[in-house]
């Protein structure tokens, strides 16, 4: 992964002149920006004892405690545009003092020991891909990567079951699942580099959610590591002893503990998936369209409306990107008969194109993260964020994100896409391009998250909250659920070790 950017450095992505010459011409984007070099970075002195060092590498080995400076930059923060663009600068004022890689479960609940003993706060790192803020560290801090627990530890095909650890990459999960002929049929956008755990512990939303759910549908059971020891949940599909445990841990973003194990619902992988293209008029009249589908149980595995601006960018299909497409475009993908959804799609008023389409967003699926480093070294600053509803309150949503926009930032280039929809209402994902710099970024952000809870839709549908939607969710659940998660915390992670600040604003660990 490059540290200052997304993906493998060789699939970066050259800019087409039309958006070269969109962001000159029409947006007043200015000069190309450069990153600075790796060796340039700056970092915070580390504080971390040498006695808290020896007693980690005690637990872990020498050779899994890093504090050398590559390690400490490659964990320092996620990758949101904020985060990119401060790593561009060489700003890595937030990286933790060592990396840390146990083996597994029990040297986790070691390491914990460790670090409640000498108040060291813990950030666990799975891909390192959040979006949210929900990797920042900062002085004495310990980065807790989780790559060396990436074992399918075990399969049970009759239950449909699989047990896999939290550090295995979405690809290496699948390559392993593909050898017994099964698939969690999770394919987010960062799919390339996140982890099970992450994907866990951010509640995380793939590509393929209309045919196999959110990543959350899918855990049936998990282990956590925490402060005050070890959670073993979820024994059987469904059960009626009580509340979910399971639900207080999804969705947690490491604020009580660690994952160290899913037992996660799979799928046989289908023998095959036909992608297609259909053209609504409007954004409203495809959203209906997906809402039919939803709500008569015909649905694709794949569905993705782009409202008109991203259509006519064709964010859809970054090989046609420019081509100044009208309307709006629908992706399907089934893996099953496709005549029930066909019908729908017609009846609704949709024009059918073919395969090509849908072959051209297959192809190109995982290709916009690359897209944004090259906006952001052209001078443009990009960024994403999202939010869900109910179908009828979809529309003022909608407004409500675009309108907020256009105000803080003058002229931006304002694209939205339907990808997670459900019987009772959908998510929109929004990508923003603006000539402002990060500090008018920021403040819209917040401006935008006040319009998203004002106009009653989440902070967040996939993404979670880390520390950029804290406020926000605060506001969401309100003080008593505020106080509930901060009751659990405590009892959890007494000494507040346990990724400080993400979730809800809880006190720093004191210094002991
Ligand atoms: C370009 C791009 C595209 C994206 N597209 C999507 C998308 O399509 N759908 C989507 O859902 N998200 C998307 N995301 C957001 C991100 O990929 C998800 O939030 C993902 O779930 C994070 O996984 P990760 O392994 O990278 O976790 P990290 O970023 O490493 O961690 C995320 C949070 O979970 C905590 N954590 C990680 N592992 C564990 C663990 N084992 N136990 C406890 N806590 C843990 C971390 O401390 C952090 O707070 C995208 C991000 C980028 C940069």
């Amino acid at each position: 992964m490059l540290w200052s950017g997304w993906g493998d450095p060789a699939k970066a992505r050259e800019l087409p002149d039309q958006i070269r010459t969109l962001l000159r011409d029409l947006m007043g984007v200015g000069e190309p920006v450069e990153a600075v070099a790796l060796e340039e970075v700056r970092l915070p002195r580390p504080t971390l004892s040498p006695a808290a060092l020896a007693e980690l590498a005690a637990v872990v080995g020498a050779a899994h405690v890093r504090t050398d400076h590559e390690s400490r930059v490659r964990h320092t923060r996620g990758k949101s545009t904020p985060d990119l663009l401060r790593m561009r600068e060489g700003d890595a004022s937030d990286a933790p003092d060592a990396v840390v890689l146990p083996a597994g479960h029990e040297e986790v609940l070691r390491v914990l020991e460790v670090c409640s003993a000498h108040r060291v706060a813990v950030v666990p790192f799975g891909g390192g891909t959040s979006v949210v803020g929900g990797l920042v560290a900062g002085q004495g801090v310990v980065a807790l990567d989780l790559g060396r627990l990436d074992r399918l530890v075990s399969v049970d095909t009759e239950s449909m079951v699989a047990e896999l650890e939290p550090g295995l990459r979405a690809p290496d999960a699948e390559r392993l699942l593909a050898e017994h002929g099964l698939t969690l049929g999770h394919f987010p956008q960062s799919y390339e580099y996140a982890t099970l755990g992450g994907f866990a512990a951010a509640r995380s939303s793939g590509q393929a959610s209309a045919g196999y759910g959110r990543f959350d549908d899918m855990v049936v059971g998990l282990t956590v590591a925490t402060p005050s020891g070890a959670l073993d949940l979820g024994r059987a599909p469904k059960s009626a002893a009580g509340p979910d445990l399971r639900q207080l841990v999804l969705g947690s973003e490491g604020a009580f503990g660690v994952i160290t194990s899913l037992r996660l619902r799979v799928r046989r992988r289908p023998s095959a998936t036909v992608y297609e293209g259909w053209r609504f008029e409007t954004f409203q009249a495809g959203s209906a369209a997906m809402r039919r589908l939803a709500q008569e149980g015909v649905l694709p595995a794949v569905l993705r409306l782009s409202d008109e601006t991203e259509t006519m960018i064709g964010l859809a299909r970054p090989e046609a990107i420019g081509s100044g497409d009208s309307g709006c475009l629908l992706i399907a993908g089934h893996e099953k008969d496709r005549g029930a959804a066909a019908a729908v799609l017609a009846e609704q008023g949709g024009a059918h194109l073919g395969a090509e389409p849908g072959q051209a967003w297959e192809h190109g699926r995982f290709a916009a993260p690359y897209l944004r480093d090259s906006l952001l070294a052209a001078g443009a600053t990009v960024e994403t964020l999202e939010t869900a509803g109910f179908w009828s309150n979809l529309p003022r949503l909608y407004d409500a994100v675009r309108l907020t926009l256009h105000a803080e930032l003058g002229s931006p280039l304002v694209m939205c896409h339907i990808s997670h929809v459900y019987e009772t209402g959908a998510s929109l994902y929004f990508t923003v391009v603006t000539n402002q710099g990060l500090p008018e970024w920021e403040r819209a952000k917040r401006a935008v998250n006040e319009a998203i809870v004002t106009a009653g839709g989440t902070i967040s549908h996939h993404h979670g909250v880390g520390r950029d939607h804290s406020q926000a969710y605060a506001e969401e659940i309100g003080p008593l659920g505020v106080e509930i998660l901060r009751a659990v915390k405590q009892r959890l992670d007494p000494q507040g070790i346990m990724n400080p600040g993400v979730l809800i604003a809880c006190p720093p660990p004191a210094t002991g």
